[in-house]
Formats: structure tokens, sequence, C-alpha cells
């Protein structure tokens, strides 16, 4: 089981002073990099070079959340690009166990990622090939969305086949997270948080780390 961890994602933050916009959040684990191709997701962000320019900028791990359609292909890209975590989709990936392996074998952390309506049991075989399960508490596309309490029920099972393979895979949760939130998924068994608009709309995003971090472990997280 991993510590727990917050992971703010910059897809809210000023895309003009990334670089800067990084540099404020100094007691982040991770920098979550929300990779979208306008396929998988309605939506267009960044690709290999923008990320290698922010991995360049800053000693915090990137941790790349690939919600792009073929993941196959472009993944290993950014683990060239410098990425200490990887995150490919479940529904977009036609060998995950291969895609994994890879990823692994290129030196970063392998991670799947499910929407919520997709189900783990399917997956739960290919859980030790994992270094992290991304379970999204929104459908993925965009920052800022209502938290969706159906996915804890999910939370709960992933953790319990976690536990129940003894393995060290970290299961983080994305979307949504936010002070109100975040206790419900420590709750239900995760340890890795994703929280983008809660972490740059506050005016301090370093000290709403430190909260989130501090609501997490009070809600019977792991640290
Ligand atoms: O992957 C995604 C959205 O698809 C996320 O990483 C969001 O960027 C998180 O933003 P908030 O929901 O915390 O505002
Ligand atoms: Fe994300």
């Amino acid at each position: 089981m991993g510590h727990l961890q917050i992971t703010p994602s910059i897809l809210n933050a000023d895309f003009a002073n990334l670089g800067a916009e990084v540099a404020r959040i100094p007691g982040a684990d991770w920098v979550h990099v929300d990779v979208m191709d306008n396929h998988f997701v309605p939506n267009l962000t960044f690709g290999p070079t923008m990320v290698e320019a922010l991995a360049r900028s800053t000693d915090t791990p990137l941790d790349a959340h690939l919600m792009i359609e073929d993941p196959d292909r472009n993944a290993v890209t950014y683990v060239e690009a410098g990425c200490g975590s990887v995150t490919f989709h479940a529904e977009a990936a036609r060998a995950p166990v291969r895609l994994a392996r890879e990823i692994r074998s290129h030196g970063a952390r392998a991670s799947m990622a499910l929407r919520p309506a997709t189900p783990i049991e399917p997956y739960a075989d290919l859980l030790p090939e994992l270094d992290m399960v991304l379970l999204m508490t929104v459908e993925p596309g965009f920052g800022g969305q209502k938290f969706l309490d159906l996915v804890l029920p999910k939370i709960r099972r992933t953790r319990a086949l976690l536990d129940a393979h003894g393995v060290e895979t970290w299961l983080q949760v994305d979307g949504g997270v936010s002070l109100e939130t975040i206790g419900r998924c420590a709750e239900a068994g995760a340890d890795v948080f994703v929280a983008g608009s809660a972490v740059y709309s506050a005016d301090d995003p370093d000290a709403m780390v430190a909260s989130l971090r501090e609501a997490a472990a009070a809600a019977g997280g792991r640290d």
C-alpha cells in the first residue's frame, strides 16, 4: 500500500505560465499532466514537446494522464519526455499488458485508467502488472466537473482486489476531488489524489495541497 499522495492537475492552471504555476505547489508529490487528443475526449491540451519542457522546469516528477486514442503507439513518448508515471486508458489500449510492460521497461511507473462506467473486474488479473490504477470520478475531458459518488463502490472493490493480490499498486482518483469529497475517496481506499480546480482556484495552492493531505489522512487514509 502506498502512502497518501497529492498530485495537482495543471489543467486549470494558467497555460501561458506553466513553469510558474508548477512552482506554486512545492508541496505536491507529483504534477498531474492531462494529455488530451480531441479524439478520446472532446478537448485538446498538449503533447510531448510541452511535457518535456515542463519536466525540465521542475524537480517534482510528472504524472502523465493520457486521454488519447492510441496509447499503444504513443505512451512511451511520454516516458522519453521525462514523465515518472504514465497512465493509459483501458478503453483505448489494445494490448494493456504489453503496454504496461513497455512503460516499465523504459523506466516509468505504469498505470491504467478507467472511465466511471468501466468495471475493474475484467482487469483483476492484470493488477500486478500495474504500479497504479486510476479511477476517474468524472467523465474525462474537462476540469471543474462535479465528483461522481457512483464511483465509490468501485474504489472499494478495487482496494479489495489490490489487497487480495498483495501488490503495492497505488489507487488514484481523479475528477472533482476537493476538501468536500477527498475524505470519501480515502475512506473507500484511494491513496493518490488528483485535484485540479480545488488547488488552482485556491488563493494559496500549496496550502490547499497540505489541507487536502490532512483531510485525506483524517478520513482514515493510509498515512
Ligand atoms: O483528467 C482530468 C479531466 O479529464 C482531471 O485530471 C481534471 O483535470 C481534474 O480537474 P478537477 O476535476 O480536479 O477540477
Ligand atoms: Fe487527469
